[in-house]
């Protein structure tokens, strides 16, 4: 026997780390610049030696820098100073020239060595993300925007990985280059290299300054790059309702606000690192200034070679770049911080909806029909910003579906029909109580087998940029014989009245969907219907599939699914009166609760409460058509004029743009 699983449903939804990664912590609690960047090791890893072997090329380019100051010492101090020799000196260039192209040559090996593992690392990652976001239940992407979680995918991997490739090797380069020219300037000249380390102390204030208000600001730019991206998003996906209600200026304006705070913030950011690196360049020019007051008369004293403050200064010329280059790496390091905070906020999402540790699995396909039952069923949604649960949608429902026969569930407009439905194939999960198939609690099947078992048609029917065959055939195995295969297809689409896509330019191979040829409501609900008989499920759950299709085609659909789908257990959302007519039974939610099961007849005879509802959603169907009838008419007959307007908004909107 299997031991029982504890089906308690987890709320935290991240781990400590994903929290930490919150830019509102208070900055005592927030989690350190390196610790967040380590996150990185794990999909960095394989690239590691590339890009250490990257960074001692870079390094051995900045040392070879530095030893043309010694050079020069060399030269002051020996030849010029004493022989003339002009030999030594052509040998001194010589050496120097050499130098400088060996400088040339590694930092090109730099450059050969980090650029392949940064996007190989960049590629892993997104890859993980992608697949962290489809594990994830769907109560995670009720909660999270699609410009958030794109911004992630996209722009934030982008700069982890310019950090990777650039900004991690040339921050340590510089530091060491910074630390090893330092240490040269003290041997080479003592009391100058301690004047010039002095002026280290401001620089390390103006770091750390630099560091708490860059951090804040660019956490901020990197969230409001997603929000950018989700009134994008938002616009195109709801082009035709903008159009049609003329609200492109009004979403012009709302984008223009969005795109002006990033600016804003974008600005900011800008400001607070040229300030700091302004300061990064003043200082140790002003430090050098000193030191020039400071070695002149010390040279004149004998008290210091020529060839020592020669090479002092051009040591310090060296060294003075890369610390005015630290603001720019600096800066760089901190939106790869904010970048990864917000890729392990999502990668760190433990999932509500999981597999159990030790699955169970369905007993064999009942020949009369799977049988589905809930038990007491609770559920609530998680309350949005908080961990606390929103008022309860089902408070006990109970409802046996008996195996082969359909069922039809009505209740009002918003009493949880879909929720019902949605805790079958475990979408969401109960939050009390349990839904049985074949007598296995689904929590105890994984998803794979249980959604390989239940077929879902929303009535809003997502299809993919695909063919309409592959559309189609989404749910049904790969290894399946191909005669089969093309059986099913022909089968699925004739039930589901779906034979239009024949005719369609390239038949079942013309690619339907975002990018492909539109279909019309009802016959995207058709396709979709199609997709969800073909996979053969034991238990075929319809969201009101049909509602775009006129009565006729309801019922003929209705009747072939009977005839095809003989063994399957339905379950169907109903809207409309024609569709609970063609039900074995029909169930009443009520209040959270399942109060009447019964034949249609049985019900209308004895339930007020299913009378009333059956009234509403007459009225409701008669009052969809005149409505609908209303808006053909007036669409037909402003469609040009409003399109003209719509284009003079976009080419406004595309003018304020450029
Ligand atoms: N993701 C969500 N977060 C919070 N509340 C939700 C969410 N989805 C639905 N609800 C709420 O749950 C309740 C039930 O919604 P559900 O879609 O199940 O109703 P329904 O009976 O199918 O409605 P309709 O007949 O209009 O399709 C509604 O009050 C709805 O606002």
């Amino acid at each position: 026997m299997t031991p029982p699983v504890d089906h308690t449903t987890a709320t935290a939804s991240t781990t400590p780390a994903a929290a930490g990664a919150d830019a509102s912590r208070a900055p005592g609690h927030a989690p350190s610049t390196t610790s967040v960047l380590l996150r990185l090791l794990h999909w960095g890893r394989p690239a590691v030696p590339r890009i250490v072997l990257g960074g001692l090329t870079a390094l051995g380019a900045s040392l070879l820098a530095l030893a043309v100051p010694q050079v020069l010492r060399a030269v002051v101090n020996g030849p010029l100073l004493t022989s003339g020799s002009r030999v030594a000196v052509v040998e001194a260039a010589g050496l120097v020239l050499l130098l400088g192209v060996l400088e040339a040559f590694l930092v090109w090996c730099r450059r050969a060595l980090i650029l392949t593992p940064g996007t190989g690392v960049e590629l892993a990652m997104r890859r993980d993300l992608f697949r962290r976001l489809l594990d994830l239940p769907v109560e995670f992407h009720d909660r999270w925007s699609g410009g958030q979680l794109l911004s992630r995918s996209m722009g934030d991997l982008s700069v982890i990985r310019r950090w990777m490739v650039f900004g991690v090797v040339m921050l340590c380069v510089s530091a060491t280059t910074v630390v090893v020219g330092v240490g040269l300037m003290i041997a080479t000249a003592p009391v100058l290299g301690v004047v010039y380390l002095a002026g280290a102390v401001p620089v390390v204030w103006l770091g750390f300054r630099f560091r708490q208000d860059y951090k804040v600001v660019a956490r901020r730019a990197r969230d409001q790059a997603g929000d950018l991206a989700t009134a994008v998003e938002e616009s195109v996906h709801g082009i035709r309702v903008l159009k049609a209600f003329g609200r492109g200026q009004d979403a012009l304006d709302d984008f223009v606000r969005q795109a002006d705070e990033l600016r804003a913030t974008e600005v900011a950011k800008a400001r607070t690192q040229s300030r700091v690196t302004f300061a990064l360049g003043a200082i140790p020019e002003a430090v050098l200034a000193v030191s020039l007051a400071v070695g002149v008369p010390l040279a004149a004293a004998d008290r210091l070679s020529v060839g020592a403050l020669v090479a002092f200064f051009a040591t310090a010329a060296i060294v003075n770049a890369p610390v005015e280059r630290l603001g720019q790496l600096l800066a760089m390091t901190l939106d790869a911080r904010a970048a990864t905070e917000r890729f392990v906020q999502v990668i760190d999402t433990v999932p509500t909806v999981r597999d159990p540790e030790r699955p169970r699995h369905l007993p064999a396909r009942p020949r009369e029909g799977s049988r589905v039952e809930l038990r007491d069923v609770r559920f609530a949604h998680r309350a949005r910003g908080r961990d606390a649960q929103a008022p309860p949608i089902l408070a006990g429902v109970d409802l046996v579906l008996e195996p082969g026969t359909t069922t039809a569930l009505v209740g009002l407009t918003g009493s949880g029909k879909t929720t019902v439905l949605q805790l079958v194939p475990r979408l969401y999960d109960v939050t009390g109580g349990e839904v049985r198939l074949d007598g296995v609690d689904v929590r105890d099947l994984t998803r794979d087998e249980l959604r390989a078992a239940v077929a879902v048609a929303f009535e809003e029917p997502i299809l993919f940029s695909a063919s309409v065959r592959e559309n189609v055939l989404m749910g049904v195995p790969d290894d399946l014989p191909a005669d089969e295969t093309q059986d099913l297809l022909d089968r699925s689409l004739d039930v589901a009245r779906a034979g239009f896509a024949r005719d369609l330019p390239h038949g079942l191979d013309t690619v339907i969907g975002e990018e492909g040829l539109s279909l019309s409501g009802g016959q995207r609900q058709r396709v979709a219907l199609a997709r969800a008989i073909a996979v053969r499920p034991r238990v075929l759950l319809l969201d009101d599939p049909l509602s775009a299709l006129d009565v006729t085609t309801e019922a003929d659909v209705t009747a072939r699914l009977r005839e095809v789908l003989a063994g399957t257990t339905t379950l169907v959302v109903a809207h409309r009166p024609s569709t609970v007519a063609l039900a074995d039974r029909v169930a009443v939610l009520e209040d959270g609760r399942i109060t009447a099961v019964g034949t249609h007849s049985e019900l209308l005879a004895s339930n007020a409460h299913y009378r009333y509802v059956l009234t509403a959603l007459e009225s409701q169907d008669e009052e969809l058509a005149a409505v609908d009838a209303e808006r053909r008419e007036q669409a037909a007959a402003g469609r040009q004029e409003e399109e003209r307007e719509v284009d003079e908004v976009a080419d406004e909107s595309i003018e304020a743009v450029r």
